[in-house]
């Protein structure tokens, strides 16, 4: 039975409808300043904190419910403890609904000083919900406004909140109050450790970096079927990031380990191209990729760029897929593909492949996005940012043989370029304009890929053009790109043996552009 509540919260989205019917049916509302304020503007009967603890809210705030009549009256087991709340003149507290001071938003203001900062550290808030949280056996404790209606369900249903729903949010309580720690002592551990606080001169690497996951479904299996495996969804993950897709097709089939690295490699690239683009993927590698008027044309081009790899693949689009694309995308078997959105008409298409499954991410997260990656080793992360650049590269770099690059040539640079970004090292990719012809990727020699590369495009290699992801090593690779007949290399040069690469180049008549960057992927 909730009898009493005590609501301090930020955040007030949601607060009037929950307050209002708590008080329709007779549960006395504790609260604080803002909160109490907004709730007695709007008409809704409101206990003060300050009148229920006898103790005014000092220090601007720093201290208002850290009072023993607010824990003791959160913290009190029942009947056994009644004498002891008594004797504080406290009352038993049955419901606690509270979020904190926007510590995470205060960081990223631009502008923002380190005292604002300190001052947006909660300390009131946390200590309640830890509070409730602990005492779950009897207390409710509500820290995000997107479970009110469910709270508040239950107490229209059967008058309480059910052991099984308090002790849930007791759990997203203990995990919402470490994350909220967690963002403290990485905002304090990235500030110099010596002379005045400075929020502007912030380390990228924090000495302390807690990262909030939350599990978000189990997969089918590892790696290898062999493996168990679960999804696990960063909090705060970026709209249009993978996290958040939607699945729609494949009748709930869930993903599994290898699927979700593949679509992610998959959409990474995909993202690289503003024209309507499609990426085929097998075992993290794209196999094919093309840009074109429509996504069923760029996808076509993409699956017969390699379509003995194409089976069974990962295919991303970089646009909502229309019923024309899904029509061409049912035409072999794949495993998954991923999009911005889908059009009704494709998603009737594409469900009549029972195995297929979709996923739906919303509007695409543009190719520079900044954010950190994290890889694991034994014992620990390895962290980075993003790579964020391709774009650009090619037609920015400098021409270091005799003849310079055509403009259909630049073309063909540039967008084997981009994908080389998204090829295991050693990285090869040979193009034309609007479409890959051969990859070569995850060799260990560089003048393998070279082969393999050609291998793959056969008599397509001819006129195509190559770009590779570092330094050519030894000018092998360029002479053998000769005798497939390339016409242009992009690479990033500063080889010690730069020079004989560009003769062999010259001799060859190929034109080569240092892009000055390097695109490892490991
Ligand atoms: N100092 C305290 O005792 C205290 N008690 C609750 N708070 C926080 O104050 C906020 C609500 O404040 P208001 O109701 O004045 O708008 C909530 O985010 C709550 O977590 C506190 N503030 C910070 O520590």
């Amino acid at each position: 039975m909730i009898r009493r509540a005590l609501i301090s919260v930020s955040d007030k989205t949601g607060l009037l409808p929950l307050a209002r019917r708590l008080a329709e049916k007779g549960v006395e509302i504790l609260s604080t300043g803002g909160t109490q304020r907004a709730l007695a503007d709007a008409g809704v009967p409101v206990i003060g904190v300050e009148a229920y603890t006898g103790s005014p809210e000092v220090m601007d705030g720093r201290v208002k419910t850290l009072h023993p009549r607010v824990h003791g009256g959160i913290l009190m087991r029942g009947a056994i403890d009644d004498e002891d709340l008594a004797r504080l003149g406290g009352a038993p507290i049955d419901l606690v609904v509270c979020n904190l001071y926007p510590f995470e938003a205060t960081v990223r203001k631009p502008g923002v000083t380190h005292p604002e900062i300190i001052e947006n550290i909660d300390i009131g808030g946390p200590s309640m919900v830890r509070s409730a949280a602990k005492n779950h056996a009897r207390v409710a404790v509500v820290v995000d406004p997107a479970d009110y209606d469910a709270v508040l369900a239950e107490i229209d249903r059967q008058g309480e909140v059910s052991s099984a729903t308090r002790r849930r949010l007791a759990t997203k309580a203990f995990a919402h109050t470490a994350a909220y720690d967690g963002m403290v002592s990485g905002y304090l551990s990235s500030l110099p450790e010596d002379g005045e606080p400075n929020a502007a001169q912030r380390e990228a690497y924090p000495r302390f970096l807690t990262l909030a996951l939350e599990r978000a479904y189990p997969l089918r299996y590892g790696e290898n079927p062999h493996q168990s495996g679960a999804f696990y969804r960063e909090r705060g993950a970026a709209a249009g990031s993978l996290a958040l897709a939607e699945s729609l097709g494949a009748g709930g089939k869930e993903l599994s380990f290898n699927n979700l690295v593949d679509v992610d490699a998959a959409f990474e690239a995909v993202r690289e191209f503003t024209q309507p683009a499609a990426v085929v993927v097998k075992h993290t590698n794209p196999c094919g990729v093309a840009t074109g008027d429509s996504l069923a044309a760029a996808y076509r081009t993409a699956r017969e760029a390699d379509a003995v790899s194409a089976f069974g693949g990962i295919v991303a689009l970089n646009r909502e897929v229309d019923r024309a694309a899904a029509e061409v995308l049912v035409e072999t078997f794949l495993e998954c593909v991923v999009a911005p959105a889908y059009a009704p008409e494709a998603l009737e298409v594409l469900r009549t492949k029972k195995n297929l499954r979709l996923l739906a991410t919303g509007a695409l997260l543009p190719a520079d996005h900044r954010e950190l990656t994290f890889k694991r080793v034994g014992g620990g992360l390895v962290v980075q940012e993003r790579d964020a650049s391709a774009a650009g590269e090619v037609r920015g770099g400098r021409v270091v043989t005799k003849r310079a690059p055509t403009e259909e040539e630049i073309e063909a640079l540039d967008l084997g370029w981009r994908v080389c970004k998204h090829v295991k090292s050693n990285a090869i990719v040979l193009a034309i304009p609007g479409r890959t012809v051969g990859i070569g990727a995850g060799q260990m020699s560089r003048v393998e890929s070279v082969r393999i590369a050609c291998s793959k495009a056969g008599e397509r290699a001819r006129g195509s053009v190559l770009a590779s992801d570092a330094f050519f090593p030894f000018p092998d690779n360029v002479v053998l790109a000769a005798e497939h007949g390339i016409t242009a290399v992009a690479q990033p040069g500063g080889s010690v043996k730069d020079a004989e690469v560009i003769a062999a180049a010259d001799a060859a008549g190929i034109a080569m552009v240092f892009t000055g960057a390097r695109h490892f992927r490991h």
